[in-house]
């Protein structure tokens, strides 16, 4: 069976050849709802990319339109240069994915899932030994290497999905709140191995809603809501003289306080 390919799309520009990640014109409608309404989105090569934006903002289509995991209405997504919809084997190897809500075969020890990923990407045995057992003890995972990944914990969880997104030494990494429900020692290992993995030429993209979290860690970010694309660029140059949480705040509206829950003062209740 021939590989479906996307609708023609002749009034898109070109993506950038020297982006890791270039998206252009992506769309996504679910029923009336246009979750994506026309990204256009570079990552540029060895950069620690940010995604925010507020709850519905359309992060996770996206992400999952620009790695292959879901169809976009219309638009196109490269990974390196190499579309990903003409020619998926190719885009995919270069991607290392954390989906959103991902569902992995839990009824596997976490050793055997790492195992199981290392040779679905057509890693040879000893290499995918060696990498469990690195990827493992960089998880803080070896005590529970033999248990299974049903029985972890919600952090747990995301750690071996992440050793499994990685274990194929990817050249870009797309991690939808990777570090949601991880442990803070935990969650600054993982910052650390992501640090090393771009200082050594990797590209990491990060959605995220800890905004301190993106200002320290990220080189650049992309503010998103209602589906499309509010600021880009550097984090020193979206922020300018505020704090990201400011500006994305500004950008974003939707500051209500506790307008209109007066009821829940707890001193007007009655008792
Ligand atoms: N499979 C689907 N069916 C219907 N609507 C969907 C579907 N997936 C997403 N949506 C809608 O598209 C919009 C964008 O959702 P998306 O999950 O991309 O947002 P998000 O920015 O990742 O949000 P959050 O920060 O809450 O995770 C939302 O309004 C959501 O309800």
């Amino acid at each position: 069976m021939s590989t479906p390919t996307f609708p023609s799309t002749p009034d898109l520009p070109p993506p950038d050849p020297a982006a890791a990640l270039s998206v252009r014109g992506l769309w996504k409608r679910f029923g009336d709802k246009i979750a994506v309404a026309g990204i256009d989105l570079d990552v540029p090569a060895g950069s620690f990319f940010g995604l925010v934006g507020p709850n519905g903002a359309g992060k996770t289509t996206s992400l999952s339109m620009a790695t292959g995991l879901l169809r976009p209405d219309f638009g196109t997504a490269a990974v390196h240069g190499t579309d990903l919809w003409a020619r998926p084997d190719e885009a995919k190897a270069m991607l290392g994915i954390l989906p959103d809500g991902l569902r992995l075969f839990d009824r596997l020890t976490g050793a055997q899932l790492l195992t199981y990923a290392g040779l679905l990407h057509g890693l040879d045995r000893a290499t995918v030994a060696d990498r469990t057992e690195d990827l493992l003890r960089a998880m803080d995972l070896v005590a529970d290497r033999d248990n299974l990944v049903v029985d972890y914990s919600a952090g747990m969880t995301k750690k071996i999905a992440l050793a499994g997104a990685m274990i194929h030494a990817p050249r870009v990494l797309v991690l939808d709140e990777p570090f949601e429900a991880v442990d803070p020692v935990s969650a600054a290992n993982i910052r650390d191995i992501l640090r090393r993995y771009v200082d050594d030429g990797g590209t990491v993209v990060v959605s995220s809603h800890v905004m301190d979290l993106v200002q320290r860690m990220c080189s650049h970010v992309a503010i998103i809501a209602g589906g499309h694309v509010l600021d880009v660029g550097t984090v020193d140059a979206v922020r300018g003289e505020q704090s990201l949480e400011d500006r994305f705040v500004d950008l974003v509206g939707g500051r209500k306080g506790s307008e209109g829950l007066e009821w829940l003062r707890t001193s007007s209740g009655s008792s």
